[in-house]
This record gives structure tokens, sequence and C-alpha cells, in this order.
């Protein structure tokens, strides 16, 4: 069975220094997957080196199926980084930037036809921003600008979205429509794997959280249970047994500085 992602044994790192010291990882197509961690524990170097953006030291990394050093179909894969930089001083119009996400299924030197139109429109219309189609990107909050990135990533039609904290500083309007269209697009089939500090209005669609530790899976489960869960005084009493079961699977407690709550 091959997976949409695949590592096996992964270290990374920057400049000699070593981030992520031995992750494995599968993530399999309808997947939806939550990476949680500390600030600084290596969330995004991970999905950064997944994409091949950051050098691998070892261990192995396969997309659909191929090994990432010989993976072209780039297009498959919808990414969105953490920041757009609003001071990026691009007078680019949100249809522009959405627009942007169908370069690698046009090629560069096609012109866009009513396929790609048609896709953008789309995007924009699943992320609740198609009545600003022509509004330039600058004049859009914060949340608005990150809810664009997202429709450029779903223009392309991926199989794969892969999101990096799609939710910090995000005004609430836009969380609750940013989770709506990922809703639509796991609905559909789509594999999403994304980096969160809090699970906030995604809880629900979140398949398996995986918490990443001193370069190291911690804990890969179910979402953990919301605040104040673990903190009833007789929780203990009510999952006697759990730790036993499976320590890491189902429950866990958060470790020191985990932002999943
Ligand atoms: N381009 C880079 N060059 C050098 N060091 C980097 C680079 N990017 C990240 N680091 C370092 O790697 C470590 C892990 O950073 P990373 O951004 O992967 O963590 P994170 O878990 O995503 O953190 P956060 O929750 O704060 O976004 C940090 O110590 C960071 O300073």
């Amino acid at each position: 069975m091959s997976f949409v992602v695949e590592t096996e044994h992964l270290a990374a790192g920057y400049d000699g220094r070593e981030i992520l010291r031995d992750v494995s990882l599968r993530v399999t197509a309808g997947d939806v997957v939550a990476v949680l961690g500390a600030n600084g524990s290596g969330k995004s170097t991970l999905i950064r080196t997944i994409l091949g953006l950051v050098p691998t030291l070892r261990g192995g990394i396969e997309l659909f199926g191929t090994p990432q050093k010989r993976f072209r179909q780039w297009e498959r894969i919808g990414y969105v980084p953490q920041r757009l930089g609003a001071g990026s001083g691009v007078p680019a119009s949100v249809g522009e930037v959405v627009a942007s996400g169908r370069l690698a299924r046009r090629g560069v030197f096609g012109f866009p036809g009513r396929t790609d139109k048609a896709a953008v429109r789309e995007a924009l219309h699943a992320v609740g921003l198609l009545d600003r189609i022509d509004d330039p990107v600058a004049t859009l909050s914060g949340g608005q600008q990150q809810r664009t990135l997202i429709a450029r990533a779903l223009a392309g039609k991926p199989d794969l979205l892969v999101l990096d904290e799609p939710n910090a500083g995000v005004d609430a309007a836009s969380q609750e429509a940013f989770a709506g269209a990922l809703a639509r697009f796991a609905g559909d089939g789509g594999t999403i794997l994304l980096v969160l500090h809090e699970l906030g209005p995604l809880r629900p669609l979140i398949g398996r959280a995986v918490v990443v530790h001193d370069g190291r899976i911690a804990h890969e489960g179910t979402p953990p249970e919301p605040a104040g869960h673990h903190a009833e005084p007789d929780h203990e009493h009510l999952h006697p047994h759990a730790e036993e079961i499976k320590p890491a699977i189902c429950e866990w407690a958060p470790t020191e500085g985990t932002k999943a709550y």
C-alpha cells in the first residue's frame, strides 16, 4: 500500500543543527492529520522537509508512493505557508493571487482558460471571499489574506493540502469559513496535513494528531479532549485503565508547552 506521505526515520535541520531526529509518519489518502507541539519543536520543519524545502539529513520521504527526490507531480500538493506577509507590497488582486495557484496546472506558458477561471471562482467561493475577487489583497484583513492563500491552494485542485498554522492570528469568522472549506475538501476525499497551535473550529475534522517533541513524534492518536477534560480531579477514576490500554494512542496527558488545547 502506498501512502500520500510517508517518512521513515527522518532527520533534518539547518546548518548542521538537527531539529528533527527520528520521525516516522504515514498519511493515508483521505486522512486529516494535525501536527501539534510546543513552539520551536520542529512542526514547520517537518512539513517543510516533507515538501523538499529543508534538506533531509537521514531517513526517507515518499510522496504518493514516489521517493521525494524523484517526485515531480507537485501540482498534486497545495501548500499554505505560515504567513503571507501583508506588507509584501505586491499590488495583486485577490483573484490574481488565487489564479497563481493554477500555474502548475496550466503550465507557465499556458494562458488561463475557462477551467482556470472557474477553479479560481470556486476556490474563492469555498472560503467565502468571492465578492472580494477584484480587491487588492492589501485591503483584506489578516484572516482574509490567509483565506486567500487557502483559496490559492484549493484552486490548484490538489490531492493533498499542507497548511502551516492556518489559524494563527486569524479572526473567528475567517476560522469558521476556513474550517468549512477544509471540511468540503476532506469530504471530497482530499488529504490534509496541517500544523496547528489550537484545534479550534477544526477539531471535528481532525482524524489524527501527532505531537512533535524533541525531534520525534511523542504521541500519536485521536485528538486530545478539549481543555478541562484532563484537569478534572476524578479524571483518573473515569478512565482507570486508559494508560495501560494504549498509552500513546487513545489519550495522553499534554506535554508541557503543548498548545493543542
Ligand atoms: N530557516 C531556518 N534556519 C535556521 N533555523 C531555523 C530555521 N527555521 C527554523 N529554525 C529553527 O528550528 C527550530 C524549529 O523551528 P520550527 O519553525 O520547525 O518549529 P515549530 O514547531 O514550527 O515552531 P512554532 O510553533 O514557533 O512555529 C527552532 O529552533 C527554529 O529556530
